[in-house]
Order: C-alpha cells, then structure tokens, then sequence
C-alpha cells in the first residue's frame, strides 16, 4: 500500500546512449535541412527569356556553363531593366541571382553559340561532371529520409512507453486512481447482478487480511462475458475506483506482434509491474485477441500468439492472489477462449455482463444525463422503453447526441425532443447492428416468446421456466430459459415431445396472433426436426418399431451423421414418421394456443412493457388469467406464494 497511485518511474531499463539516440539523429536531420536551405535558391528561367536576357542592357552573365540539357550559372543585374521575373534591383548594388534553364538538347542549339560568343563571352560547355553531382545529391537526399524514418520510429517508441530496443515493454497503462476522474460503482448503472458479484472482489482488495485469515480462496481470474458496449471496462475500473487501487489495462489485440516472444516478455512485464503495485487490478480486454484457442493443427497454428498465451497461462499459475492482484479480462466471444484459461486456478469466475432491461437502461440514461442539463419534459423512462436492444455505450451515446443537437440549436437545457431525435438518428445506425427493435419486430418477438413460455407452463413434461426475455441475445431476438430440476440422466418419450411442442409454441403463436409467421423460426424448427429425428432413428420411438438408423459420425467432419447404411426406402419412411410426429404436435399447440389465447395476449403485453419475467411472476400471470397450469407449474406456484408471505 505504499503506493496507492501506482507512479512508478517508467522505462527503467532504457540505457543513456539509447535515450540521446533519438536526439541526435534529429540534430542531424536538422544540420542537413540547415545546408540545404543555405545553398543559394536556384530560378529556373525559361530558354525563351534567356535568350532575349542575353545582350539585354544592365545584364551580365557570370560562370555560365552549358551542359547537354541545362545551362547554369548567375545573372548580375545593375539596373531595374529587362531582369527575369524576381530580379528585382532595390538599388544601384548589382544583384547577383542564379538561375538555370532547362532544356533537352540545349547544347546542340545552333543559334545559341553565336548569341554566347558575341555578348557572354566568358562561358563553358560543360560534360559529364554532371551526373556525379546527381548522383550525390540524390545520395544525400535518401540518407536524410532514412534518417527521418529512422527519428521517427524512434519518436513513436518512444511515445508508446517502450524504449526503441526493446520493444517487449508492455504499453500498459496505469491509470492512478487517486485522481478526480475515479470511477465508482455510482458510474456503472443497470447491469446490477454483475455489478453485485464483484463487491467481494473490492471487498478483498480493501482489506486481504480479513480473507487470508480465514484461509479463503480468492478468485485469481475474474472473466467479464458480454456484448460489446455493455461496460465490460467500465466495471473493472470501477472495480479498482471502489477499491482505490491501481489498475492496469492492456488491451489483448497489442499483443498481436509481428516477433516472436515479444508478446510473452510484455506479458512478464505486465505481471511484474503489477506485482510491484500489489494491491491492484489487472485488466485485459479482448482476452479472445490474445486467448484464442491453441490449434491443434500445426501448419494454422500461430507460433506467436500461443508463446503469448502460454506465458499469460504461467503467470497466472505463478501469482499468489494473497499478495493482492486480481486479473480481470473481458471478451464478447468466450466461447473461442482456449480451454486452458477457464481452468480452476486461472480464470475461475465468469461474471456475464448482458445488455440492459428497461429499469436498467432508465438508470443507465440517468448516470449519463447527471452530465447535461435536462428540460424538465423529459422522460428518461421513456426514452429507455424506445431503446430495446441498446447497451449502456449506446446509451451514453444517444445522450451526448441529444446534447450536441440541443447545443446545435441554440437551446439552453435538452429536451424531450432532442432526445427523442438521438434515438431515431441512432437507431438507424444501431439497427444496421442488429440492436435496438422496431416496435412491431418488438411486439413479434414478444408474441413469440410468450407462446413458448404458454406451452411450457401448460404442456406436462416441460422443465419449469426461469425467465422469459425479450432481450435481444446474440442472433435470437429473445429467449425463454428452462431448467430442469435436478439431474436428468434419461428423458421419456412425452418429455421428448412436450420439448418439441414449446420449441413449436413461437411460431405458432406468431401464425395465430399475428396471422403469419417470420424468419425468426429458423433455430426453433432445427431444434423440432433433430428431436423428431432422433426419436424415430436412435430412440425406436416411432411405428417403425425399436430400429437404429442413426449412422456412423462422420471422421473427416465431426457432428456430421452418414446416412450410408439405410435404404432408400428405410429413409423415406423415417422422414415419413418424423413428419407425422411433429404434425400431431403442431395441431396440439395449435388447439393450446388458439383456446388461451387471452393468456397468451397478457403475457406478451407484460414482455412489452417489462422485456423481462422471471419464473415466479409468469406463473403467477398465468394462473390469474386462468391458463390451465401443469401440475409442476402449479407446485412451482404454491411454493413461491409460500415464500413471499
Ligand atoms: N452499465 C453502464 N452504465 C453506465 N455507463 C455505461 C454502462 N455501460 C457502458 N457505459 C458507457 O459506455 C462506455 C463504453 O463502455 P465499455 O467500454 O466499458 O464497454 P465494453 O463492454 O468494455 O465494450 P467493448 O466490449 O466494446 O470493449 C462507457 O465508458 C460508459 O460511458
Ligand atoms: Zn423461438
């Protein structure tokens, strides 16, 4: 703790000559500016004007040389007559300027000669001296760009915290948390279960003693999961903020280098800084840049990136958490992190950082607007009902929208109506990422996910739900999330098919509410076909009786079933039975639906208005509106009721 801020002198290895280097090559580069300009500027005067300078009053030439394609030399001008252009005599003084004319082929002029002879006299023609005198300039020229490339390399290097010769410095930064800019918890809104989770990590952080006393394992490796733009950062720093200690952050894409095991020192630098901060935070963003998976196949593999990680992956297994550093490191595609990061010991913790709700993006828009000075018409809520789909950058961003064009008008606070110009302007740009919802694509999806949520809580056989969500998550627009209770080690034949029936319930809803269906079925039927397949090829749970037709996994293309050894006639009739399975569910859900179709309607109202429904609060809908609950729906309701008294 003796250094709270985490200033530290930096580059300490650089050594005295490395340091002026760079200073002298640019005291050179100056030098040579300097002779150039000291070289008296040459005019070019064209062969025309020459001619007639020639013999003209008040002008005499002076070592004039002819060469084969110029001529060369310096005009005296003594009086304000006939002078090229810039010569300009101020006064009686000759003026001496130099000038050269270019021309191909001006030695073989027949008619300049006699011109020489008569008024100049005093001329040469010159040869080949020429070319050597190019030569050496044009020598001269590249040696001062390639010592300009060379000052700037060194500058940059300089500039990025590396000293030019060892380029395995990591470019971390630390940001000292003492100062006025320090982010606390206050600054992160509506990601609050994330946010709830790493209060232990402050917790330790503020006082390590109090866990090392009672011998607890700290996590060594916090891995923050989330859609871009969701506060990923922002957390961890204000993770640190909250605990006033240093933070160290890198980035994993800095660690994509083109030498190798420049990577893996800057990874041993990193923790080796850190160490000497303890307590502090280190941060990594875009693990995946740095942490994907090591390829088994030689000839892709990337020698480079798994020195990298594998020297992240010692560090880590090297580093005591009881001497007070925490790694955090955030991604938004953990699932191509290798393997070996994921391990106890490493990143042992995954806190998921997901796109707001309503309530969370409401409290985002007011962490934002503490900074703007709001009309009093404003309605954050209902900015934050405009918004599905949209993290907390989005948010920070439509704010600082709203602002510029308030400020673009000449207004003096922001009003409802530049806010509500922001979310349009930045809905077309989100909408090209597939973000924020269009109110009826909203209403659809919310139809959907309440038609699977109906058949789950009505439909015996189905897991209880825990949440129903019209949160955008990866490409679904929403999801319905069950689970079973308990292990599940064999699963019957109806719980096969109430399955299939709450993967049909979505689009049936949507075809009976709404009176077609979208494109937003795709993964749902996928999900129907595979079960009905296997219950008729690997399960025997079709007419065709106790038959195994389910093929060879395919070796060259893993997951990939070969349907070599069934007969064409075997085939059709499996497609047969599998097509008669999923008829008699889809006419099931269709009944279901159409009869309840009240319940139906509520439920995706109450998914407008709130995007989210927890397990509990669903069945408690449903059961108010009469929807005939499974018996495990109905237990799952009396418990909770016993719950909250
Ligand atoms: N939950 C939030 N509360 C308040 N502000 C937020 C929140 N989420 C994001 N922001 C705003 O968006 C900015 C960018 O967020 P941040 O960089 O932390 O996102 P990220 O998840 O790390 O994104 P990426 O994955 O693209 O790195 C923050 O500086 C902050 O202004
Ligand atoms: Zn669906």
């Amino acid at each position: 703790m003796e250094n709270p801020t985490g200033n530290k002198p930096e580059r300490k290895r650089t050594s005295f000559t490395l340091n002026y280097a760079p200073i002298l090559v640019i005291a050179l580069f100056g030098v040579m500016l300097w002779y150039q300009s000291k070289e008296p500027t040459i005019q070019t005067i064209p062969y025309g004007k020459f001619k007639q300078l020639i013999g003209a009053p008040g002008i005499t030439f002076r070592s004039l040389k002819v060469g084969r394609n110029d001529i060369r030399g310096e005009i005296i001008t003594r009086d304000n007559i006939a002078g090229p252009e810039d010569v300009e005599p101020k006064s009686d003084q000759p003026h001496i300027t130099s000038f050269k004319v270019l021309r191909l082929g001006v030695e073989r002029d027949e008619q300049l000669y006699p011109l020489l002879d008569k008024y100049v006299v005093d001329y040469q023609a010159e040869e080949e001296d020429k070319p050597i005198q190019t030569a050496l300039s044009t020598f001269l020229w590249l040696a001062l760009m390639l010592a300009g490339g060379v000052a700037i390399l060194f500058l940059s290097m300089r500039f990025f915290g590396g000293s030019p010769f060892s380029f395995g410095r990591s470019r971390h930064k630390v940001f000292a948390q003492k100062d006025s800019t320090k982010i606390t918890f206050e600054d992160v809104a509506g990601i609050d279960e994330a946010k709830a989770e790493l209060r232990e990590v402050v917790d330790f952080l503020k006082k390590p003693e109090k866990y090392q006393a009672l011998g607890g394992r700290i996590p060594k490796g916090v891995l923050l999961v989330g859609p871009p733009g969701t506060g990923k950062t922002l957390l961890a720093r204000s993770v640190a903020g909250e605990a006033g200690v240093p933070f160290f952050s890198i980035s994993g894409s800095d660690f994509v280098e083109l030498f190798a095991g420049v990577g893996a020192s800057r990874v041993r630098d990193l923790f080796r800084d850190a160490e000497s901060n303890a307590p502090c935070i280190i941060f990594i963003d875009e693990l995946d840049a740095m942490g994907k998976t090591r390829s088994s196949n030689s000839m892709m593999s990337h020698e480079e990136r798994e020195q990298t990680l594998n020297q992240l992956l010692v560090e880590m297994d090297g580093f005591d958490t009881n001497r007070g550093v925490i790694l955090m490191a955030a991604t938004n595609r953990p699932e191509t992190l290798d393997a070996a990061l994921l391990r106890p010991g490493r990143f042992d913790r995954t806190v998921v950082v997901d796109r707001p709700d309503i309530d969370g993006r409401e409290a985002i828009l007011k962490v934002h607007a503490r900074t703007v000075k709001l009309a009093p018409d404003v309605n954050l809520r209902k900015i934050a009902a405009l918004t599905p789909g949209a993290a907390g950058a989005d948010l920070a961003n439509l704010v600082n929208e709203g602002a510029l064009l308030a400020a673009r008008r000449g207004k003096s606070s922001v009003t409802m109506s530049e806010l509500d110009e922001a979310v349009e302007r930045g809905a077309v740009g989100l909408e090209r990422r597939s973000r924020v919802m269009r109110p009826e694509e909203k209403n659809r999806v919310a139809v959907h996910e309440a038609g699977h949520a109906l058949v789950a809580c009505v439909v015996d056989g189905c897991d209880p739900v825990h949440k129903v969500s019209i949160i955008p998550r990866g490409m679904a627009g929403g999801y319905v999330l069950q689970r079973p209770d308990g292990d599940r080690t064999l699963i019957t034949r109806h719980e096969l098919e109430a399955r299939i029936k709450v993967a049909l319930g979505g689009t049936i809803a949507e075809e009976i509410i709404l009176g077609e269906i979208s494109t937003g079925a795709t993964s749902d039927l996928q999900t129907v076909n595979d079960i009905a397949q296997r219950m008729v090829r690997e399960f025997g749970m079709s007419r065709l009786g106790r038959v195994y037709h389910a093929g060879e996994q395919n070796s060259f293309l893993p997951g990939f079933m070969e349907k070599s050894n069934v007969s064409e006639q075997t085939s059709r009739e499996i497609d047969l039975e599998v097509r008669s399975i999923i008829e008699q569910c889809v006419s099931t859900v269709r009944d279901l639906i159409a009869n309840n179709q009240p319940a139906l309607n509520e439920l995706a109202q109450c998914l407008i208005d709130k995007e989210v429904i927890e397990g509990r609060e669903l069945y408690q809908i449903l059961s108010r509106v009469g929807a005939p609950l499974t018996e495990a729906a109905m237990k799952t309701l009396l418990e909770s009721k016993a719950e909250i008294p």
